[in-house]
């Protein structure tokens, strides 16, 4: 029987383990704050945005939303991001990507105090993960190692293929399974739009995590008997449904299935980790700037 790994459940548990260490912050007077930045009107995004401030008012995180119009020059962004650096009551803020094409995310990222940097994608932050002194894990990459902890799959010694070579899934999590520790000792393979012979790569790993972009680029026909399929890819395609789209992974759920020993699907997989991580790593921020000790989960 192929295991279904419940996303959804995953993260409620953590949810709930966050709210003790919210309340030790409470007790010691301070609320973490988290704040979100979306510049442009891009649907999707707008969708995340919401649903990282309903977490927060889920768990009793304090959430700020700023709003940049999409036409606004660069300076317009900047300007916000140097206000969310002097707030106190901000200890942590997410710039939501994509940002419109007239604007560098790498120049965003640079302005962000990485202290308050809970995607984890400040150079000073990517520069501490690759040496093993991560202060704050990006959150999805976080969010697999949990969930593959959760099913109990262990990493070490496994042949790990990652299908993307993205700042915010493929890179990061590359770093972090190979990593000397109970969550890593890895070997990994990333592949990429330019990798020859996909499949073969595929087929040659313990555990697959399709982080491409690509809707249900890997199908059964590319995983052996038994592999671990991690989807991280939440693609939006026509439908004829309500809202005119659906969700769709990288992977082709139902074959891939067939083959796999443990499977995330799409929605309800990776995406409420990722939710769930930021959280986590707000509360962290919080610790960290009022010099608090918290147990994280
Ligand atoms: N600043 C950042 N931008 C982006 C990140 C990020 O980590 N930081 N990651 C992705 C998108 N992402 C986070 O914002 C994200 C993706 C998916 C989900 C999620 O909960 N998905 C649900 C379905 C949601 C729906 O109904 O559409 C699921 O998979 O079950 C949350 C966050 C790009 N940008």
């Amino acid at each position: 029987m192929t295991e279904i790994i419940d996303g959804n459940a995953v993260a409620s548990d953590i949810r709930d383990e966050l709210t003790d260490a919210i309340e030790t912050l409470a007790d010691a007077g301070s609320r973490p704050g988290l704040a979100t930045v979306l510049m442009g009107d891009d649907p999707a995004s707008q969708t995340y945005v919401n649903m990282k401030q309903r977490d927060c008012e889920e768990v009793g995180i304090e959430s700020h939303h700023v709003d940049v119009d999409g036409d606004a020059p660069p300076e317009k962004l900047f300007d916000t991001i140097a206000n969310l650096n002097e707030n106190d009551d901000v200890h942590g803020y997410i710039v939501q990507a994509p940002v419109p094409d007239h604007v560098d995310y790498r120049d965003v990222i640079r302005r962000v105090d990485p202290i308050k940097d809970v995607d984890g994608f400040h150079p000073e932050n990517v520069g501490r993960l690759v040496a093993g002194d991560a202060r704050f894990r990006p959150c999805t990459p976080h969010g697999v190692q949990k969930l593959l902890e959760s099913a109990e799959i262990d990493t070490e010694g496994k042949d790990v293929t990652i299908v993307g070579r993205s700042d915010i899934v493929g890179k990061p999590l590359a770093n972090l399974l190979i990593q000397k520790a109970e969550d890593g000792n890895a070997t990994v393979t990333v592949c990429h739009s330019r990798t020859d012979d996909l499949a073969a790569k595929t087929r040659s790993a313990d555990i697959v995590v399709a982080a491409a972009g690509v809707p249900e680029l890997i199908d059964g026909s590319m995983l052996e008997d038994g592999t671990v399929v991690i989807d991280v890819g939440v693609n939006r395609v026509d439908a004829d449904t309500d809202k005119g789209y659906e969700l769709v992974g990288d992977v082709e759920f139902e074959s891939a299935k067939a083959k796999a020993s443990a499977i995330t699907p799409v929605p309800g997989g990776v995406g409420p980790m990722t939710r769930a991580m930021l959280l986590y790593n707000t509360v962290k921020a919080a610790g960290l700037q009022e010099g608090i000790d918290v147990d994280l989960p």
